[in-house]
Order: structure tokens, then C-alpha cells, then sequence
């Protein structure tokens, strides 16, 4: 479904993805994992015209995507820091993007398990951080598209609420879907995973299934296994 070829991206002198070649199935869930500042959210940015690669090419459904935004239709997205008008309350911004995409939405689901509904008609300036992460969350995922991007998706929301999302994504996955999250939380991606891709100073170290990555380092657990290759590569990992 997704294809990455001799993928380049450079910040002024910071070369953050280096000749990334890469293939992702059409559905499953793939964790995209790697230490801060390995090229995960700039992978995903490349992937969504939102930064533009220097050279290579990405291909979405059989179609180069470079300079095109039509297929953004059918991805979900959920940043990694979302910025809202503070003004606007959580109900005007779902009704934005009602207007914006139209089609059946399930933001009905949300608001209920994450028990948000008494506060809909506050102004988002005046919400929490864990609200606003949910908030973020329904405004993402309220469509119904075969591609869903989660960019560390649990941050500042309680248990209940990340148990609540986990069997979101199982669905999703079953429903037939590609979801793609980053995570620090490993546990989330242990939970979640099918597949790895492991990022390190934006080249791939590891792309498999989840339980390959554990066979190879030796690992009991995916932290173990993460914390493995990241000693094997202090020097790197650190630079
Ligand atoms: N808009 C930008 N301008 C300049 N440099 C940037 C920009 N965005 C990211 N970078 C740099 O690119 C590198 C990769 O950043 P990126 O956000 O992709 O990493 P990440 O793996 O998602 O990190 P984290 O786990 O901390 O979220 C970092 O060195 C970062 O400082």
C-alpha cells in the first residue's frame, strides 16, 4: 500500500531520512519506533506533503503521492502536537470538519467512551491537556478511512481512556485497515503491533514483524529488545 523509495530529506546541514526504501502491507499495525529525533514524524510529514523530501519518491495505492493531495481523503491523521483556534470549542471544530470532509463520521463513539460530552461547548483554551488530547483524537479519527497515522497517540490520556483507543485500533486492524503509530510507550506498541520499523538516525535498523525483532536481540519484551539496540548503537544513537 505505501512505498518508500531512496527517500532524502535534509533540514539545512541535518540529513534526517537517509535513502529510506521501504514497503508497508496494506493493513496491520505497524509501529514506528526509534530514539527522539531519529526522523519518525519526518517520515510521516514526507508521507502527507507536509515536508518536502529532496529526492526519492512515495507511492500510495500504486501512485506517486509527491506533489499530489488528493489521496490525503483517505488518511486519518493525528499529530503529534495539535494546534486548535482556542476560541472554538471542540463541537464548532467537529463541525468544521464535517463541512471540510464530508461523509459518515463516529465521533458519537468517542465522545461517549472518553465521557466528554459535558464538555463540548467549552472553549479549547479551557480545556486540559489530556482533554485536548482527546479532542485531537475524535478530530482525527471520526472518519472512516483505510489509512490511520497516529503520532504517539497516548499522550496525557488516563488508562481508561488508552485501553479504550487500543480496542479502537484491534478494530480497525480487523475492519481491514493500515494503522501506523509512533510511540515512546512500548508497552503500546507491544500491545498493538504486527510489524515493526525501527528508525536510528533516519536510516532503518530493523523492518519485520514484531516477534523477529524480539528473536533477533534476545529480548523477553520489546523494551528489552529496544534497549539492546540502542546499546549495541550507543555511539549513534546519542550523536
Ligand atoms: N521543521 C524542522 N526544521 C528543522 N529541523 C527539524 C524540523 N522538524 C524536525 N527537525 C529535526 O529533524 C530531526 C528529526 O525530527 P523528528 O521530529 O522527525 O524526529 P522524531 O523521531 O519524530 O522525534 P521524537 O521521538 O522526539 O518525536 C531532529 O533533529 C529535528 O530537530
Amino acid at each position: 500500500m505505501i512505498t518508500f523509495k531512496q527517500l532524502n530529506k535534509t533540514y539545512k546541514k541535518n540529513h534526517v531520512l537517509k535513502n529510506i526504501d521501504l514497503e508497508m502491507a496494506g493493513s496491520g499495525v505497524v509501529a514506528l519506533l526509534g530514539p527522539n529525533g531519529s526522523g519518525k514524524t519526518t517520515m510521516l510529514k514526507c508521507f502527507l506533503g507536509m515536508v518536502l523530501p529532496e529526492s526519492g519518491d512515495i507511492i500510495f495505492d500504486g501512485q506517486s503521492i509527491l506533489g499530489k493531495y488528493e489521496y490525503r481523503s483517505k488518511v486519518s491523521y493525528l499529530p503529534q502536537i495539535a494546534r486548535f483556534p482556542d476560541n472554538l470549542s471542540a463541537r464548532e471544530l467537529i463541525s468544521l470538519m464535517k463541512e471540510i470532509k464530508p461523509g459518515t463520521t463516529r465521533e458519537a463513539r468517542f465522545i461517549e467512551v472518553f465521557n466528554r460530552e459535558k464538555e463540548l461547548d467549552k472553549k479549547m483554551s479551557s480545556l486540559s491537556g489530556g482533554t485536548r488530547q482527546k479532542v485531537n483524537i475524535i478530530l482525527a479519527l471520526m472518519h472512516d478511512d483505510p489509512l490511520i497515522i497516529l503520532d504517539e497517540p497516548s499522550t496525557g490520556l488516563d488508562p481508561l481512556s488508552l485501553q479504550e483507543l487500543k480496542k479502537f485500533i484491534r478494530e480497525e486492524k480487523e475492519n481491514g485497515k493500515l494503522v501506523i503509530i509512533t510511540t515512546h510507550i512500548l508497552s503500546l506498541a507491544e500491545d498493538l503491533a504486527d510489524e515493526v520499523l525501527f528508525l536510528l538516525e533516519g536510516n532503518i535498523y530493523f523492518n519485520g514483524p514484531l516477534q523477529q525483532l524480539l528473536n533477533d536481540q534476545h529480548g523477553s519484551s520489546l523494551e528489552m529488545a529496544i534497549a539492546q539496540i540502542l546499546r549495541t548503537n550507543k555511539e549513534i544513537a546519542h550523536a
